[in-house]
């Protein structure tokens, strides 16, 4: 890889003038001023690991991928970083020294990189824009981030779906760099890994009119089911038989002349052979095995029921709810959870997407509120080109075909339309969907978990939710408490502000401690997560007091003094006890990470046996 260029003027790509111009004007829109000082604010720990955790398969991904860019690297003073769709920071690797200097501007895991928030650079405009580009010295908005020289690249899933972004930043003064290639690389290679994992248990089929780019990242990729209907391709397999982006994956037989069944045209897994397709044209193709090529990941393996158990923090209905939910795991149970606003539903479904057999399949979530009734007919179901006015040309893939083999969250079911729940019926019963404008029914087959916050045995008295929708939905119905109903409140603040860390998390004053434990916390964990990121950032000191929190904590204490005592050593006992087995038991070790002395640890002990 040739990473390092002598001190030649960065070559660009035709018009990345104007796209610099364009993204310029969009920094001065979102209110920064080129004099702002450095933007350093980071999520804490906790919400990083959440927020880690949401994006879990595009890391185990991208991280081998990102250690190998960086090892060839190695010596250019530069590091790789990771983003997400939003431009908040996963993962960073690379030189230690360069490291150091890109904590100035927060170029680290848990800082929000994207525009609105740092302006012109490349993260943020690579991300604005789905364009790969280089931004170096003054192209960046902000005067604090001109030191740097950055390369940064688009991640996108085989639907086109935008997954995060890979960049690699180094010191624009010294190191001359133009790493815009190898980036573009390493993020071929991560689409490529991440296709595979997605369809680990579909037919996967490599395809090229060139030898020397079949077994490469560059390959074109198919997913057919074993009877052969497409279930998805890559980007270069797109432009290889000229599809549009969005246009629905063919059958094998509509490609090939081989045969409906992939398996039976090429029986020997790895071998490449010519199979003629219907253009007329030969093409080289090969079977997948289960291994992607030239980069694995590291065989970390989720444990069953680990990201359900991870939700535990002591609250005897949470826990019961987890029992449950465990239970059901993969057995074609429709789960629906009700819950206030911000009790966590979303992540629920989350972590039973990734506690059952079809983890490695998509999870798809839709918000059926958040779409306007004219459109969420085509969102679910997908559509035919020219199915609408303006549909796009080739057609667009449903969400219900999206999520086969995986997990469909309906987001808020009880704003469904009712002129489509009918249709939703249907599909559940009969497990296909026929997208608008089609006559081809394809079948999908995916756990469905629903969620809302209102109660849908009372619509369903009123008339404004079908009640054999209902019946076919409520398998199992969790209700997630409310947090003012929860006995783990201290036990999550603790979790929240200690949660995946080594270093110190912050501490908190007896006030602030007593406030927070007396709050009715009417935005639930939501509300709960945004107060705790805040008073972390304000408070630099490491230490958490009341000037850090917000007024409404002030003025609407709930609960009496005497259980607010009990309940803060509940907190810190639990604190201590999460930390040391975090960290095997090691009591130096604790105490560092606590950011008290081993004899106040002892005490600590002693009181909580
Ligand atoms: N157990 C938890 N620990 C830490 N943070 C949590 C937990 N549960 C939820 N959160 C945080 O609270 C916020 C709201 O969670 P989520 O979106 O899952 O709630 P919801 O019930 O789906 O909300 P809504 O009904 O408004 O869509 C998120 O930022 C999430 O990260």
């Amino acid at each position: 890889m040739t990473a390092r260029l002598d001190s030649r003027p960065v070559p660009r790509l035709a018009g990345h003038a104007d796209l610099i111009a364009h993204a310029h004007a969009r920094s001065a829109t979102h209110g920064l001023r080129r004099q702002d000082a450095p933007d350093l604010d980071r999520l804490p720990r906790s919400e990083l690991e959440l927020r880690r955790e949401q994006h879990r398969t595009l890391l185990r991904q991208a991280t081998p991928v990102m250690t190998e860019l960086c090892r060839q690297l190695a010596g250019t003073r530069c590091m790789a970083v990771l983003s997400g769709p939003d431009g908040l920071l996963l993962h960073a690797d690379g030189d230690a020294r360069f490291l150091r200097r890109s904590e100035q501007v927060a170029l680290q895991p848990g800082a929000d990189w994207s525009e609105g928030r740092k302006g012109t650079n490349a993260i943020g405009t690579a991300l604005a824009t789905g364009t790969p580009l280089v931004v170096g010295g003054p192209e960046h908005f902000l005067d604090a981030n001109r030191f740097l020289v950055c390369a940064c690249a688009p991640i996108e899933d085989a639907d086109g779906t935008l997954l995060g972004a890979l960049d690699v930043s180094g010191d624009a003064s010294s190191s001359g760099l133009h790493p815009l290639t190898p980036v573009q690389t390493a993020v071929l290679q991560m689409e490529h890994c991440l296709f595979l994992a997605r369809h680990a248990d579909a037919v996967c089929l490599a395809v090229d009119d060139r030898p020397q780019r079949l077994g490469t990242p560059a390959e074109g990729l198919l997913a057919f089911t074993p009877d052969g209907r497409g279930l998805a391709m890559n980007r270069a397999a797109r432009r290889l038989f000229g599809l549009h982006p969005r246009a629905l994956p063919p059958a094998f037989a509509d490609l090939f002349d081989a045969g409906c069944e992939p398996e039976a045209a090429l029986p020997h897994a790895t071998e490449s052979r010519t199979v003629r397709g219907r253009d007329g044209c030969d093409w080289l193709v090969r079977r997948y095995p289960a291994p992607a090529p030239v980069v694995r990941p590291p065989a970390v393996e989720p444990v069953a029921g680990r990201a359900l158990s991870a939700l535990q923090s002591g609250d005897p209905v949470i826990n019961a709810a987890i029992g449950k939910l465990k239970r059901v795991l993969g057995k074609q149970v429709a789960v629906v959870l009700s819950g206030e606003t911000g009790t966590g539903k979303e992540l629920f479904a989350r972590a039973i997407h990734d506690d059952t057999p079809g983890r490695d399949g998509p999870f798809v979530a839709v918000n059926c509120a958040a779409i306007p009734e004219a459109l969420i007919e085509a969102e679910l179901f997908g559509y035919e080109e020219g199915a609408f006015t303006g549909a796009r040309r080739k057609g667009g893939i449903g969400k219900l075909l999206q999520a086969d083999r995986g997990t469909l969250f309906l987001d808020e079911i009880g704003d469904m339309p009712t002129s489509l729940q009918a249709r939703l019926l249907r599909v559940l019963q009969e497990r296909a969907v026929t997208p608008l404008g089609s006559t081809r029914t394809l079948p999908t087959d995916f756990m469905l978990v629903c969620a809302t916050h209102r109660d849908l045995r009372a619509m369903v008295d009123d008339g404004s939710f079908r009640a054999d929708l209902y019946y076919r939905l409520n398998g199992l119905t969790i209700r997630l408490p409310a947090l003012r109903e929860r006995v783990d409140l201290a036990a999550l603040i603790g979790r929240m502000l200690g949660a995946g860390t080594t270093t110190p998390p912050p501490r908190l004053s007896d006030a602030a401690a007593a406030l927070l434990l007396g709050h009715d916390w009417p935005g639930n964990l939501r509300e709960l997560a945004t107060v705790l990121h805040t008073a972390r950032c304000l408070a630099d000191d490491g230490l958490i007091d009341v000037e850090h929190l917000p007024d409404e904590l002030t003025t609407r204490p709930r609960l009496p003094p005497a259980a607010t005592a009990v309940r803060l050593c509940e907190h810190q006992d639990r604190l201590v006890a999460d930390t040391l087995e975090r960290l095997g038991g090691n009591i130096s070790a604790a105490a560092r990470a606590l950011g008290i002395s081993r004899n106040r640890l002892y005490r600590q002990l002693a009181r909580a046996r």
